[in-house]
């Protein structure tokens, strides 16, 4: 196996289960709260800010598991929260939060500083159920928007339909687990291929 490149591991979080702050509402904050609601509008999130911006207040209006608190940060904030965006303008205070959230094991993603993030946001392609994300390590987010743009074109439009019976075919089959990848595999040989 190749192990060289990108060490990042990817998982997909059910961010909807999780209870998430983010710091700072400004542009970044507005950007972090934006990619989580993309993904699921049912993010269970709360952001603290000394002052949030009116973009951000709109985008969350009416949805009841976002929590705005218009105040500065308090150290109190971290409990009990899974993951952690900080996204203020204040670099110092981002150092400060970070030490005391690694103390608490809370992922922490940081907005200026890539060196002492636990982990990035990746770009993401969705079509229906199928989502991909891509990584390029922090090197480039602009390569990963044209990546993400060429698969957006690339993948048929067809992509959930093919899901859905996929999903009908693969509750229906009986036998063990061999035959079942064996059958699966014929069904989706030609796939792209055909696009
Ligand atoms: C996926 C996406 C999600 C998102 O952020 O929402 C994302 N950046 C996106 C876009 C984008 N960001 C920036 C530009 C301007 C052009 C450029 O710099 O290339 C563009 C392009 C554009 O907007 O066209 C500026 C930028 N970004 C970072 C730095 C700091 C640095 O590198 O030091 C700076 C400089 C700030 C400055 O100079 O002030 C760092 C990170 N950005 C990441 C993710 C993580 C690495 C992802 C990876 O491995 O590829 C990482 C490490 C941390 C993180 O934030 O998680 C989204 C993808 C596009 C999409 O999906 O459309
Ligand atoms: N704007 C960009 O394009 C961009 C891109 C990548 C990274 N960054 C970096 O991300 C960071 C945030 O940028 P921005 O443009 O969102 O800034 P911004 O000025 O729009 O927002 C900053 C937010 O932090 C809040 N804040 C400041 N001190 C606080 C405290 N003690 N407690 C609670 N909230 C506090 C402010 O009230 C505001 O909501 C900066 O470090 C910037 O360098 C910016």
């Amino acid at each position: 196996m190749n192990n060289s490149g990108n060490p990042l591991f990817p998982i997909f979080v059910k961010i909807d289960q999780i209870n998430i702050l983010v710091v700072g509402g400004g542009y970044v904050g507005t950007e972090k709260v934006t990619a989580l609601l993309n993904n699921d509008p049912d993010a269970h999130i709360t952001v603290v800010a000394r002052e949030i911006c009116q973009e951000l207040k709109s985008l969350v209006a009416n949805k009841p598991k976002i929590r705005l608190l218009e105040r500065p940060f308090m150290y109190d904030d971290l409990t009990g929260r899974d993951l952690l965006f900080l996204a203020t303008d204040n670099h110092e205070l981002h150092i400060e939060i970070k030490a005391e959230a690694q103390k608490r094991h809370l992922l922490t993603n940081v907005a200026d500083t890539p060196a002492i993030c636990d982990f990035y946001l990746g770009s993401t392609v969705k079509k229906g159920d199928l989502k991909i994300g891509i990584s390029t390590n922090g090197k480039s987010p602009t390569l990963a928007k044209r990546i993400k743009e060429y698969l957006n074109e690339a993948l048929p439009d067809n992509t959930q339909s093919l899901l859905d019976n996929l999903k009908s075919i693969r509750d229906r089959l009986k036998g063990d687990m061999e035959a079942k990848i064996k059958a699966l595999d014929a069904v989706t040989e030609g796939w792209l291929k055909d696009k």
